[in-house]
């Protein structure tokens, strides 16, 4: 064989990629592509994970953010939090390691992929050269230790490299991390970071946050809900949602002895009975060691679960935020004169796993963002509580909300309505579109669901504004009662030759209320709020979760017949 030319022989240039190396070339792959959108997403990382970690420790998040500019597109941002903190061994790792972090578990948490913090540390170091800077403070047997460090990361490494570190004075537990970014922008604008705090104070009415904006100006966005919100737990995948390389990789990973062990052990709703089952149907020995499952039987195992019927996944892995709490969080942030919410029953999607839709729906007040003094709808879109800001256009939610033929609920320009629609989707995995985590795959199960919650708001929101429409040809009408009665009154004195009577006293009693049950629509009036209180009774069980939410899509089409033509 012909030896190659040196210069040209591939393996010269053949190497491993650290995942820093990867993402220090294709950061838009996290999300950070346009100068608002970097920093929004930056504020996203950051306050999530101090939101888990408070939450994961039982204590309400209270976070203090200060972004300063140092010169334009140049910021320092400063943002601390009130968690348990990182012990000191986990510093650099939490923040300088791809791919590290707690939560590769099924379980319901804001952050999935071990990437967000390390990301923003990345574009600091990428866009400015500057190291980030930590201060830690976590409990370690008992007392309370603080620590200060500066580093930076070492990218082909996927490290963290340490310039400076002293032990830090302690009071109470919490992270306190300062990074700068260059090539970002601090705006108001819908995408923008303050936006982002704004929204996530909606669907997180338990947190407190401080900030102080570019200008020096603080805003204080109180807490609206004083109750932790209860930790979800740990659920075992369910055997709809699994396929042949997650079974491979069970198997890979059990400390089980048989197949039969590590699939009850392993999956939900599986017990020896069914195993059994699964032994006949398939004829594979269920007491064969893990580590020889071969790829063909995991295939036919799978394929078997297919067939099968098994009962819904568990639900107590989900959490939602409950329509009290969204009622909460919307009335402290939009002030609305009306305000409807939500949380739907939980149902699966691909067969096996759990979602539960949660939709909120405010009018008037400040609902609604201000375009050239107009106040238009505008739509928040939420998964395990965090805004979604961005990708709008793929997501399942703008996709639900785009076929509802809103005419039907009166609302004949939707775009300029004063009008907030919040939609969250809970999940242990919810099936996000990439990596940036901004836009949720239009699972037809999950479409289905927004749809079905976002109709009966509308319907709801319907009946105020008739309610509102119908009070206000009322006061109409009592207008015209006060203004002629006295003419009257003092046109009779006229024609009796009498004089005129002492009747202000008693027109100012006839007071609207008064005058609605003069003309016989007191009645009316109570007979429809008694109905409409009854829609609600019905609509949610002890839980407050509705009561018609469907797990099947067979009922799809006549749902929403039903929806669409009730008014
Ligand atoms: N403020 C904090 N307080 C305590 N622990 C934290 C804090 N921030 C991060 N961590 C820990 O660091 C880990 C890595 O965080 P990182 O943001 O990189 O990923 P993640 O939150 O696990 O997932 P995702 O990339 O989806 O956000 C977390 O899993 C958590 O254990």
């Amino acid at each position: 064989m012909q030896e190659q030319d040196v210069g040209t022989d591939w393996r010269n240039d053949f190497k491993n990629l650290t995942p820093s190396e990867f993402f220090r070339k294709n950061k838009q792959m996290l999300g950070f592509t346009g100068k608002i959108r970097s920093l929004t997403i930056v504020f996203h990382e950051l306050i999530t994970n101090s939101f888990d970690a408070a939450e994961e420790a039982g204590i309400l998040p209270e976070i203090d953010i200060e972004l300063k500019r140092v010169e334009k597109e140049h910021y320092i941002l400063k943002l601390k939090d009130n968690g348990p903190g990182i012990p000191e061994d986990y510093v650099m790792r939490v923040y300088c390691s791809m791919f590290a972090g707690s939560k590769f578990r099924n379980i319901q948490s804001r952050g999935q992929q071990g990437l967000g913090c390390s990301g923003c540390v990345l574009l600091s170091q990428m866009t400015t050269g500057k190291p980030a800077r930590v201060i830690s403070c976590y409990k370690e047997n008992g007392d309370i230790k603080g620590v200060k460090m500066k580093f930076q990361m070492d990218v082909k490494n996927n490290r963290g490299i340490l310039m400076e570190r002293e032990d830090y004075p302690a009071e109470s537990t919490g992270v306190c991390i300062e990074l700068q970014f260059k090539e970002v922008s601090y705006s108001l604008a819908e995408q923008g970071a303050f936006e982002y705090i704004r929204r996530t104070m909606i669907g997180n009415p338990h947190a407190k946050i401080t900030f102080r904006d570019p200008s020096g100006h603080k805003y204080i966005f109180k807490r609206a809900a004083d109750i932790v919100p209860i930790l979800p737990k740990e659920v075992l995948p369910h055997p709809k949602g699994v396929s042949a390389d997650d079974l491979m990789t069970m198997a890979q990973n059990t400390d089980s002895r048989r197949y039969k062990s590590m699939l009850t052990s392993s999956l939900s709703r599986m017990s020896n009975k069914r195993v059994d089952e699964i032994s006949e149907l398939t004829g594979i020995d269920m007491n064969k060691r893990p580590k020889d499952l071969t790829f063909p039987e995991a295939e036919t195992i799978v394929h078997c679960f297919k067939k099968m019927k098994f009962m819904a996944p568990p639900t107590d892995g989900l959490i939602p935020i409950g329509s009290e709490q969204i009622e909460k969080g919307m009335k402290q942030i939009l002030k609305p004169e009306f305000v409807t919410t939500i949380t739907r029953k939980p149902v699966t999607y691909q067969g096996g796993v759990s979602f539960i839709i949660e939709a909120g729906l405010a009018y008037g007040g400040d609902s609604g963002r201000v375009v050239k003094e107009q106040r238009k709808s505008e739509i928040m879109r939420f998964a395990n509580r965090v805004p979604l800001t961005f990708d709008a256009g793929s997501c399942a939610i703008t996709e639900a909300l785009k076929s509802i033929d809103w005419k039907r609920y009166g609302l004949k320009d939707l775009d300029n309505t004063p009008l907030t629609l919040f939609v969250n989707i809970i999940s242990t995995q919810v099936p996000y579109l990439s990596t940036g985590k901004q836009s949720v795959s239009p699972e037809p199960e999950i479409v289905h669901e927004i749809r079905q919650s976002t109709m009966k708001l509308a319907r709801k929101l319907q009946k105020h504004l008739r309610a509102k429409k119908a009070a206000k040809e009322k006061e109409k009408r009592s207008k015209v009662f006060e203004d002629y009665m006295p003419v009257i009154i003092e046109e009779a004195a006229k024609l009796g030759e009498t004089g005129v009577p002492e009747y202000q006293e008693v027109l100012a009693k006839v007071t609207k209320r008064a005058l609605a049950e003069l003309l016989g629509e007191k009645v009316e009036e109570e007979e429809e709020e008694e109905e409409l209180d009854a829609i609600i009774m019905e609509e949610v069980d002890e839980r407050g979760y509705a009561v018609d939410g469907n797990s099947t899509l067979d009922s799809f089409e006549e749902d929403d017949v039903d929806d669409e033509f009730e008014d």
